[in-house]
């Protein structure tokens, strides 16, 4: 049973609350608790009050009683509110540091990737954004207003014993009861369908086609400007019609209720008015007990339900993200690791496939590269090549089989020291929104190497050092595609000048223009010579200057050799070549200048 009480979302939310900020939770259930008190104590007042004055008595002490009692009321409210909407910012940063660290606690990435951690992930994300439901700040307001009402209640209750036992019973009851009764009405309980989360996700994403500006372009360019707005319009309809189904109210439950609520009333006022009549209570308990039986009516109804559901369930989400994501994200970790040395890379018979998948991207994959040789990965689109960079990297490790460095399996090596070793310029490199000296270095080196590794990708001159990458920040700029590529170059470069020994190019001159491909890949080689160099690349004109190149098909190497051996081979690497050289003719540009392209 308590374990049950525990596992409740909204049971997590409360317990978040001191953690979000332990003074600020303590002070607002204070002022609840004191709220939720303050109307049994007015009609407490108020009834002594009008005894005070039928008795003639001196009326300074119950006038001060009744005045305290209204100024705490209205005093004590705009202050709950304020309370609350800072502890619901303190929960909602508790939730971002919360969920930040889950994400980027693993040393792997799989919990990033895995489908099944989607939902969860979308909702955590999505919570303060206003698209889903009031931000935390607001719910939390919500949620007090909510409890002082329910408190209120259950206290006019507790002090109406006084007058007979059953009456605040019965009102408890009547009035408790269209919580029940109207549990299909008046509370969204189908936030969380999978239907629900599924139209908020297309919701979402239809918004952020029409409001980001990467998709702006294309936007217009296709003609889908109007598309985009009535697919938005569309899903937020769906999720509009779903919340309507699941809160319109329903006939029925609102007759029972209001049949209950008019029997409990009708009972206890009756006894009230005719204990008033046979003398047996006097005004002032009559109005002290009346304003109780009032009340009691607070614990009716209220948007308890549905804002606690709100706010608890991404408080759940990250909880549950929290343990699931660990496990996905790990890696084979030795408790007594090796020192990582560079030396010559062998994978063994690899398999892996990503999580949930059921394709395998590599079956039987052997692959030998020597130590300080280059090495070129060619393969259709899917075929694995940046898989293979990820598994390089360790951010996964294989399914069976094994990479091997210098003969020591890549899962007994420190991961830090590992990565330390290698450094990488991913298809979807990463832009800093950060100086040119922080993207060239994020963690740090000598401006002469900076300058050294901006000059060997081409990016000389680009900019200061001090430059921040982004408009929007005093004196920034921002690039474009293929200056943020040579950006990215510098990045690699400078890590090799800092010690790296393996260096991973995915596609590393895409955007480069030809002549910039020609000379930069020419300085990327004289930069790495001496270092083990893995090339993936659709560019054949690149390929080919690396000493070897692997074929990758079906998840297998199905060629390895150097150019000429592979074009003498005439298999499927010829094929590619051949195919891409009929697309190019030229080979000198307008200034004469003569370009290395197939
Ligand atoms: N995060 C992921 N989760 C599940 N499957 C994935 C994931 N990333 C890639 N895949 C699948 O793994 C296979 C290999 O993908 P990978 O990106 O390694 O191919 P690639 O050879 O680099 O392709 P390209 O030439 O288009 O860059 C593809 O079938 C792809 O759909």
């Amino acid at each position: 049973m308590i374990a049950r009480v525990r596992s409740r979302p909204e049971w997590q939310f409360f317990t978040v609350l001191p953690r979000a900020s332990a003074p600020l939770a303590a002070l607002w259930w204070l002022l609840l608790l004191t709220r939720g008190a303050l109307p049994a104590l007015f009609a407490l007042a108020m009834g002594h009050l009008v005894g005070t004055v039928q008795h003639s008595g001196e009326l300074a002490a119950p006038l001060t009683g009744v005045g305290i009692t209204f100024v705490l009321m209205q005093v004590l409210m705009p202050i709950h509110q304020a309370v609350s909407s800072n502890l619901g910012s303190r929960v909602a940063a508790w939730l971002n540091d919360e969920l930040a660290g889950a994400c980027v606690d693993p040393p792997g990435i799989g919990h990033l990737e895995d489908p099944g951690l989607a939902e969860d992930l979308e909702v955590a994300r999505e919570f303060d954004r206003g698209q889903t439901g009031p931000p935390m700040y607001l719910n939390v307001d919500f949620i007090a207003g909510s409890l002082v009402e329910l408190f209120g209640g259950i206290a006019c209750a507790v002090v109406l014993f006084n007058f007979t036992w059953w009456a605040p019973i019965v009102l408890l009851v009547a009035w408790g009861s269209t919580h029940w009764l109207l549990r299909e009405s008046g509370v969204w309980r189908d936030r969380n369908t999978d239907e629900v989360r599924s139209a908020q996700r297309h919701a979402s994403y239809a918004y952020q086609l029409a409001v980001d500006p990467e998709p702006a372009k294309e936007l217009r360019l296709f003609g889908l400007a109007d598309w985009a707005v009535e697919r938005f319009t569309e899903r937020r309809r769906r999720l509009f019609s779903l919340q309507h189904e699941a809160t319109r109210l329903r006939e029925q439950p609102l007759a029972w209720s209001l049949l209950v609520v008019a029997v409990g009333n009708g009972l206890v006022f009756w006894a009230l008015a005719s204990a008033a009549l046979d003398g047996r209570i006097g005004l002032d308990a009559l109005i002290t007990n009346a304003q109780l039986a009032i009340g009691v009516s607070m614990v009716a109804f209220g948007g308890l339900n549905w804002s606690l559901d709100g706010a608890s369930a991404p408080v759940a989400a990250v909880q549950r993200l929290r343990p699931a994501m660990a496990p996905r994200g790990a890696l084979v970790m030795n408790p007594s690791p090796v020192a990582a040395v560079p030396g010559d890379l062998r994978i063994r018979d690899l398999t892996f496939a990503y999580p949930g998948a059921t394709r395998k991207v590599f079956d039987g994959l052997d692959l030998t590269i020597p130590a300080g040789t280059s090495l070129a990965v060619v393969g259709r689109n899917g075929a694995g090549k940046t898989t293979l960079a990820k598994l390089l990297c360790r951010l996964y490790d294989p399914d069976s089989g094994a990479i091997e460095v210098d003969g020591k399996d890549l899962r007994d090596l420190s991961v830090d020291a590992w990565r330390e070793q290698v450094t990488a310029v991913f298809q979807d490199f990463i832009r800093f929104e950060l100086p040119l000296r922080d993207n060239v270095a994020p963690a740090g080196a000598k401006d002469e190497d900076i300058l050294a590794a901006l000059r060997d990708a081409g990016a000389d001159g680009l900019a200061e050092l001090s430059t921040p990458l982004a408009k929007g920040y005093d004196g920034g700029t921002d690039l474009s595609g293929g200056q943020w590529q040579r950006v990215a170059l510098a990045r690699a470069l400078c890590a090799v000048r800092e010690g790296a020994g393996l260096v991973l190019l995915d596609e590393p001159t895409a955007q480069l223009d030809v002549r910039g491909e020609a000379t930069v890949f020419d300085r990327i080689l004289a930069a790495t010579r001496g270092v083990t160099t893995i090339l993936i690349s659709h560019r054949f004109s690149t390929v080919r200057h690396a000493d070897r190149i692997c074929v990758l098909e079906q998840g297998r190497v199905i060629e390895l050799g150097g150019h000429d051996e592979l074009m003498a081979l005439d298999g499927r690497y010829r094929t590619m070549f051949d195919l891409q050289a009929r697309r190019f003719t030229a080979e000198t540009d307008e200034e004469g200048l003569t370009y290395d392209v197939l």
